[in-house]
């Protein structure tokens, strides 16, 4: 570290699922050190798996709110803690002197689907899925915060009352950073269905129908490149970051990765994360009732389009251990030995409720459409990842989005480390998939966000900020063949997914 200790840099954090990972990205925008905390490995005394714990009911997911944690999450400060953030000493740890900080200790986090109740008493206040919509960007999500907070006021009204205020994971960690409350950013914001994405304030239907007070608990939203203050004095003293430090606002994780992939109107962004979320810059939101729109984090008159599906690398490493004995290699190796299309087999795995569409179970077709209860060990691989694949561009086609000759994939995320995994990628999409040196775009997009927000005073737009940073690799192109291949099986996809998702519709529907 001496080396660099002279250097002039911003860091960028992603506060995720499974740890917290930090990159330094220098002046010439490149980056010079990168290092993660495992919650499963390097904390095991908070006893998660995959970052997390899954409650009996198998709906509700927490994250231990001292150890943590990511995007989507929600943090309940009790009445004073404030006062604590603005007095730390730097002889202790954090740990030790935020322990009464918190009036909820585990908080929610997105793989949360325990809200469904709040969902509907929402959609209903504002006039039905599409107005909250057309309002908030999203129809009412289980993981969303304004149904997590309900869900809170109604189930522990106390807690809910000692709470001065609720943070999202990414303002809580600018909290840390700060010492003092930092404010929500309107990117990360537009995930908790809750602000108006087209003027940028809270929608006070819905904070009226989610709890009381609820406004002056959440404090004022601010655009995405806002410098919320300087370094709390407790991290000058206990950790040597320069006084002249400033922290720009935090947002969520994939507001934070279309920035560090640096994504042009016309591109698509895969992040093969924990989550597999896909992303596309967006000039007019057309908020719909599948997907997210949410306001962009780094041009203030565009927006973004998000989809999240749960089942992501956590189900790819299931597949794995069961099918290739627990080895990447053997997994990649069953990818090349079978053909493209799977010789008709397709299947649906979805061990947790999925968000994208919402189905649990995992469900497998034969060429002649008929269900068989398991696959041969490679074809189950490449049944589980082409159907991912398949997924992800029947739903992004139904936000309106099209490949076009001139269309990038970017990938991105833990699982983008695997040629053999972005080869079915760019089969499936028929379009060339690009990656970027680190696979962490998270952190390194909220290093260049943090350029942008210190530039800000000068109106320098972000594509300036970002002009040194390093293209994105070629990674892998479409085989030949492979659209015809695809076109037949993905309208068969469709059709099957329709028909499971009849099938296993929740009874409360
Ligand atoms: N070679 C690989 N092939 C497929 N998946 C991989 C590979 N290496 C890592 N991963 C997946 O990457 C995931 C972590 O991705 P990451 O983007 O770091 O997640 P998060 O940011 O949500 O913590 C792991 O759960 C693992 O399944
Ligand atoms: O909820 C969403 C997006 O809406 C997820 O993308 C989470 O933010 C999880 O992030 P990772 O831990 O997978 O990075």
């Amino acid at each position: 570290m001496a080396e660099h200790s002279a250097r002039h840099c911003c860091l960028g954090w992603d506060f995720s699922t499974q740890q917290v990972k930090v990159v330094a990205v220098d002046a010439e925008l490149n980056v010079f050190y990168e290092d993660s905390v495992h919650f499963d490995r390097d904390l095991p005394e908070f006893r998660t798996q995959g970052g997390v714990h899954v409650h009996e009911d198998g709906l509700t997911v927490t994250s231990p709110v001292l150890m943590w944690v990511q995007q989507h999450g929600s943090v309940y400060w009790k009445a004073g803690a404030n006062q604590v953030l603005m007095s730390l000493t730097p002889d202790l740890l954090l740990r030790e002197q935020l322990q009464a900080c918190f009036s909820i200790s585990d908080s929610p986090v997105w793989m949360d689907s325990s809200t469904t109740a709040q969902c509907r008493q929402l959609e209903a206040t504002v006039g039905g899925a599409q107005a909250l919509s057309s309002l908030t960007g999203s129809r009412a999500y289980e993981r969303f915060t304004g149904n997590q907070i309900a869900k809170i006021y109604q189930k522990n009204p106390e807690a809910y009352s000692r709470t001065e205020r609720i943070s999202l994971v990414s303002s809580f960690a600018a909290s840390l950073f700060l010492g003092s409350y930092s404010p929500i950013d309107h990117s990360d914001g537009s995930g908790m269905n809750l602000l108006q994405i087209q003027d940028k304030v809270w929608s006070q239907a819905c904070l009226g129908a989610c709890a009381p007070g609820l406004e002056e608990k959440l404090g004022q939203p601010v655009p995405s490149c806002s410098v919320v203050g300087a370094i709390s004095s407790y991290f000058v003293q206990r950790y040597g970051f320069p006084a002249g430090c400033k922290v720009v606002a935090f947002t969520g994780d994939n507001p934070a990765s279309l920035a560090g992939m640096r994504l042009e109107e016309g591109d698509i962004a895969v992040s093969l994360g924990t989550s597999d979320t896909l992303f596309l810059w967006l000039q007019e939101p057309m908020p719909a009732l599948e997907g997210h729109i949410f306001c962009n984090p780094v041009d203030p008159q565009h927006y973004m389009a998000l989809l999240c599906f749960k089942n992501g690398s956590l189900m790819r490493e299931k597949i794995r251990d069961e099918s290739a004995s627990r080895s990447w290699s053997e997994f990649s190796k069953a990818l090349r030995s079978t053909e493209l299309g799977n010789g008709g087999n397709l299947g649906f795995y979805f061990d947790v409720m999925e968000i994208t569409p919402e189905i649990i179970g995992r469900h497998r077709f034969n060429a002649e459409n008929h269900e068989v209860s398991a696959f041969p060990w490679d074809v189950e691989i490449r049944a589980l990842i082409e159907g991912q694949f398949m997924a992800k561009k029947i739903h992004a086609e139904g936000l309106g989005y099209r490949v076009m000759p001139k269309t990038k994939i970017l990938a991105t995320g833990g699982a983008s480390h695997n040629k053999d995994i972005l080869q079915v990628l760019a089969d499936v999409f028929g379009a060339p998939v690009y990656v970027i040196d680190t696979a962490n775009s998270a952190c390194v997009g909220s290093a260049y966000r943090a350029f942008h927000g210190l530039a800000a005073g000068t109106n320098m737009p972000f594509s300036e900020v970002v002009k040194l940073a390093p293209n994105p690799r070629l990674a892998a192109t479409p085989t030949p063949g492979a659209f015809q291949v695809y076109e037949a099986l993905l309208q068969r996809y469709a059709v099957l997914e329709q028909r499971v998702l009849t099938q296993t519709r929740r009874p409360s529907e």
